[in-house]
């Protein structure tokens, strides 16, 4: 890989990483299997709901013209209708229906007065209605929620909860949506070890399986490919391992030291690097590229930096790939509590934890910041973006806060 020491804005890192993905081809799976992704077509409605004008309350179906007199008006009583029963009767003038919620109206009545704007009449079988009420007063329309044929859910729609309803209404238990990215994961460093496999003297290898996690909560497919070595040929050799990928993480070894042979390991591999080295702070070493429809990131090895750039890039990434159209992390504006100062040149990106209080989110830097150390990480809400060019900010200074995706 060519050796490239400018250092690019984060911005333009993820638009040069958004540009290498597209999103995957479409699949159909079942509802169980849709959420938090998008739709891959615009889905038509094919059912109209409600299918017809009913009740939005328990009470009584009128002829809203019945009620033009001062109240109370007596009315007498007609038949009952409950949801999923097909009203009998005409409601003719001087009289209505008993209806529930949900109920289809019966013909000739126009709205419905809820129950507790009623009384029972001296004499069995009458009502008095306590107010009047205008034509579709509580009737929820033929229609309101979907019409048969129009564009219910447009393609790019991420499925939360109501959309996943909505269809499921529809008669619908099959979503169309792109498939699920196929994450490698590949951990180097001669000083790791598997968490099942302990050695002293060695460091756990805690980044693959928070990769993995990671991956996982985004939508991805994580395969964790082991632990490589820091040699050319080991990487190399692992590297085979992540043909028919749509994205491989490799974690550490991007830096400058002697055993950072990540780099070029990747080159040999076939992959074009597109960008290294971002200006940001924590994660500047890393590395994006490409080898035919498979994208590479080479992440940083310090733990924080590997989860920052997993958020700031490769995240964006994976929702492209699920077919999101909103794929920027999602920003707040906050204040900042507390003082910062840093000298011009990255952007740094800090751990803090937010809080609401007096109508703002006041987020407060927790006290350490150094990309080796986990601690203040697994505490942080969000991450406050100390801009590039800036070199102090202060007390109740507004700030853009990321909320954080790898919370509980
Ligand atoms: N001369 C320079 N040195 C460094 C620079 C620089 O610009 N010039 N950049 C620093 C920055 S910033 C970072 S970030 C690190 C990134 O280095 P690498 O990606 O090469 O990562 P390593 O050096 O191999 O490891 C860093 C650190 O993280 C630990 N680590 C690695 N993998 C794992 C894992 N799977 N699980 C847990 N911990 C892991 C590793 O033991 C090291 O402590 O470089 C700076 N240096
Ligand atoms: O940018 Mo490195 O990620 O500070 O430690």
């Amino acid at each position: 890989m060519k050796e490239d020491t400018e250092l690019l804005p984060a911005e333009e890192a993820r638009a040069r990483t958004l540009a290498l993905v597209r999103p995957l081809p479409t699949e159909w799976v079942r509802w169980e299997d849709a959420l938090g992704r998008a739709l891959a077509e615009d889905v038509l409605a094919q059912r109209t709901l409600p299918p017809w004008d009913n009740s939005a309350m328990d009470g009584f179906a009128v002829r809203s013209a019945d009620l033009a007199a001062p109240p109370p008006i007596r009315l007498r009583v007609g038949e009952t209708i409950f949801a999923g029963q097909t009203p009998r009767q005409e409601v003719h003038p001087g009289t209505c229906a008993r209806i529930m919620t949900g109920a289809p109206l019966p013909p000739g009545a126009d709205a419905v007065v809820m129950r507790e704007r009623t009384r029972p009449g001296p004499d069995s079988g009458t009502v008095d209605i306590l107010e009047a009420v205008g034509a579709g007063h509580f009737v929820r329309p033929r229609g309101e929620d979907a019409r048969e044929g129009e564009v219910l859910l447009p393609r790019g729609t991420p499925l939360g909860i109501p959309e996943l309803s909505l269809l499921l209404g529809q008669g619908r238990g099959l979503v169309p949506v792109s498939r699920r990215p196929r994450v490698a994961i590949l951990s180097t460093g001669d000083e790791l070890c598997r968490v099942d496999d302990p050695a002293a003297g060695r460091i756990v290898d805690a980044n693959a399986p928070a990769l993995a996690l990671a991956v996982q909560r985004a939508g991805g497919v994580p395969t964790v490919l082991g632990i490589a070595r820091d040699s050319l040929e080991d990487v190399y050799r692992h590297l085979e391992a992540s043909e028919g990928h749509d994205l491989v993480l490799t974690s550490a070894g991007m830096s400058v030291g002697e055993h950072d042979f990540v780099r070029e390991a990747l080159e040999k591999w076939g992959v074009t690097q597109d960008f290294w080295r971002v200006a940001i702070k924590p994660g500047k070493p890393l590395a994006v590229g490409r080898k035919g429809k498979t994208v590479y990131c080479g992440l940083p090895g310090n733990p924080t930096s590997s989860l920052v750039t997993f958020e700031l890039f490769v995240r964006p990434a994976l929702r492209r790939m699920l077919g999101h159209v909103d794929v920027e992390p999602p920003r707040v504006p906050g204040r900042l509590s507390g003082e910062l100062k840093k000298a011009p040149g990255l952007a740094h990106y800090l751990r803090v934890t937010a809080e609401w209080r007096e109508g703002d989110l006041w987020a407060s830097p927790l006290s350490t910041q150094t990309s080796g150390v986990l601690r203040s990480a697994a505490s942080a809400t969000h991450l406050l973006h100390f801009p590039r060019e800036a070199s102090r900010l202060t007390t109740g200074d507004k700030v853009e806060l990321f909320p954080l995706s790898w919370g509980a």
